[in-house]
């Protein structure tokens, strides 16, 4: 009896934090609302320590507060959302510690795709950016499974950033810029009958179409399939980005408040649009003139 009771007053708890996030949402609304938000989940270890938890339990705490900050973020309208989960220096931790992280990863990447999952009741698509190839087999199939799960859902994207630091990201789109312009070159090389080189057709280029640029890298980068992210933020006060999206950075917010990861809640989302709202015309500039 007791449980049920339980359960109904869990309901009317749920029910009321629901409508009290519509009447605040609709509030911010009325304001200009990120497109791309990205997050830092830091201080899940310093969690566990703070709580007597288990070793792990910080991580499992950090995933719940992700869930909800998704919910909350895609709720709110903001239609990409982007988290580092792993970085390619994680992997330089006790080799346990890498094991247990990406064990639970699997774990929560199958429970991210399950049917009645918050991915698929919103809509969600997501893509797993990094150096996958960096990944066990295991890990690497069950990211390839989600994406292909959730290729169809076209109402948000989540970006979850696994073996990834943005200096790798960035010689990897440089690498295939200068391959495609390889390729380029090679297709218009002309060989006279014994085989050798004898030049290059004409394509109406110019030189510098031979040079990689700007845009060749932005194309080649893991994270070309969404916007530059409008906010960073950072939990546990840390101001560092850590190898963290520095080529799509330049512009952005950043936001550290001093809460460890799986502490954030709606109250720090709410500081921050609201941030982004009084900053606005100023981003917005900014982006302009660059
Ligand atoms: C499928 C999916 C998206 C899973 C994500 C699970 C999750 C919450 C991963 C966080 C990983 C991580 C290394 C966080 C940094 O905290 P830390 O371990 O460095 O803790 P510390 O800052 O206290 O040392």
């Amino acid at each position: 009896m007791e449980g049920v009771n339980g359960k109904r007053v869990g309901h009317l708890f749920e029910n009321i934090s629901s409508f009290v996030r519509q009447c605040i949402f609709s509030v911010l609304n009325v304001g200009p609302v990120p497109s791309h938000i990205a997050f830092i989940m830091d201080g899940n270890r310093r969690y566990s320590k703070k709580q007597n938890l288990l070793d792990g339990d910080g991580h499992r705490a950090g995933f719940s507060a992700l869930i909800n900050m998704l919910k909350y973020c895609y709720e709110l309208g903001v239609k990409y959302t982007t988290v580092y989960a792993f970085s390619i220096d994680n992997f330089k931790r006790r080799p346990g510690e890498v094991a247990s992280l990406m064990k639970l990863m699997q774990e929560k990447i199958d429970e991210l795709t399950q049917e009645e999952s918050i991915v698929n009741r919103l809509g969600i698509r997501i893509y797993f950016q990094g150096n996958l190839k960096l990944l066990s087999d295991c890990v690497r199939s069950a990211a390839e499974r989600a994406m292909v799960k959730t290729s169809g859902n076209s109402r948000a994207v989540l970006s979850i950033c696994v073996a990834y630091t943005s200096t790798d990201e960035i010689v990897h789109a440089v690498q295939e810029s200068c391959e495609e312009i390889w390729d380029d070159i090679r297709k218009r090389e002309v060989n006279n009958a014994e085989g050798n080189f004898v030049g290059l057709k004409e394509n109406g280029k110019d030189e510098n179409e031979h040079r990689v640029g700007l845009t060749d890298v932005d194309r080649h980068l893991y994270m070309s399939v969404c916007p530059d992210p409008d906010i960073i933020i950072r939990t546990s006060g840390a101001t560092r980005l850590s190898n963290f999206l520095l080529w799509q950075s330049a512009h952005c917010l950043l936001y550290s408040p001093t809460a460890l990861w799986p502490e954030i809640g709606l109250r720090h989302l709410i500081r921050v649009i609201l941030d982004f709202q009084r900053n606005y015309l100023y981003l917005k500039a900014k982006k302009k003139e660059s």
